[in-house]
């Protein structure tokens, strides 16, 4: 169940910058003062195109990155590392091919509970593994495994570990659209079910729109921007085949693809007045308009 008073920055982003040394010398910022935070069992995509440091962000935040400055928070403390804390779940499976699904999903039980027997270690696993409609393929090898099947394995693994936040770096874009669907389906209700926080790197405006309460919308880069930060106006209750006749999806959808066609490259010369890195406007695009929020800034 999600908290009733979630801590407003369980994950906080706060002026975090990358640079990259240039091939001539010098350096690049893939972007500065980036700040964003997130509610405990929040659910948020981060929209950009290729190159504005999407992937830097998840992996500064999976702690396999460090952030040249400022400073990544979750639940209180910087990230300093890679931790248990946190589960990714990338594109492709990287299953241990020699171990069958239960095993696959049981080593990372193991490496978080330690003290735990075999048995416990199993029956924690194959609950993981019955979530994602896995049950009665627990003693397969991932070569016998679909595609749509590996990704499962993985976010049954991801989630096995009750991480504090749940990291996907485009997870379904390898899959075919009836799979996608499928799993995004299971993400989803099983995020809401376990209060899961999660942050989801996708290029699919379809998908952030049925899976975020929030989306992040990054400029190009280099020295990208968050130029706002838009509030789903959909339900949180909702239902795949009904999203697109909610009278609120064009509103966000337009919204989004606007961005991404023309705003994501323009911004950073026209930026509006008032502007304020460390509060992003906060966006609730609706039929009506963009909303009572439109321009409030972000928490
Ligand atoms: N180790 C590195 N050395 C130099 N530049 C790097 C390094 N890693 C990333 N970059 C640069 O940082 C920028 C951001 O990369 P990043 O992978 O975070 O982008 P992205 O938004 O996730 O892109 P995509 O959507 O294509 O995955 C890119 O311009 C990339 O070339």
């Amino acid at each position: 169940m999600t908290d009733p008073t979630p801590n407003p920055k369980f994950i906080s982003i706060e002026g975090i910058a990358r640079r990259y040394p240039k091939a001539g010398g010098g350096m690049t910022t893939v972007f500065e003062d980036l700040w964003f935070s997130m509610k405990k069992g929040e659910f948020a995509c981060i929209i950009g195109h290729s190159g504005c440091g999407k992937t830097t962000v998840l992996n500064i935040l999976n702690g396999l990155d460090a952030p040249d400055d400022g400073a990544a928070i979750v639940d209180g403390r910087a990230i300093e590392g890679p931790s248990l804390d946190r589960a990714v779940i990338f594109q492709g499976h990287s299953l241990l091919p020699w171990r069958t699904v239960l095993g696959n999903v049981a080593y990372a039980v193991a490496a978080r509970h330690r003290d735990w027997p075999k048995a416990k270690v199993d029956a924690h696993a194959m609950a993981f593994i019955e979530k994602v409609g896995l049950k009665g393929s627990e003693l397969k090898k991932p070569s016998e495994l679909s595609g749509g099947m590996k990704q499962r394995v993985g976010i049954a693994r991801a989630l096995s570990i009750e991480p504090k936040m749940m990291l996907m770096d485009e997870p379904f874009s390898a899959l075919d659209a009836l799979t996608r669907g499928t799993l995004q389906d299971e993400v989803r209700r099983i995020c809401l079910e376990t209060g899961q926080t999660a942050f989801m790197i996708t290029h699919d405006v379809d998908e952030a729109i049925y899976l975020a309460d929030r989306i992040v919308l990054m400029t190009n880069g280099p020295q990208a921007m968050i130029a706002e930060i838009v509030e789903n106006p959909l339900p949180r209750e909702r239902v795949r085949t009904e999203v697109h006749h909610h009278p609120d999806y064009y509103a966000i959808r337009n919204h989004l693809i606007d961005f991404l066609v023309s705003r994501s490259k323009t911004f950073k010369d026209a930026v509006p007045e008032g502007y304020d890195r460390r509060h992003p406007p906060v966006v609730r695009p609706t039929a009506g308009g963009s909303g009572p929020d439109a321009g409030r800034k972000a928490a």
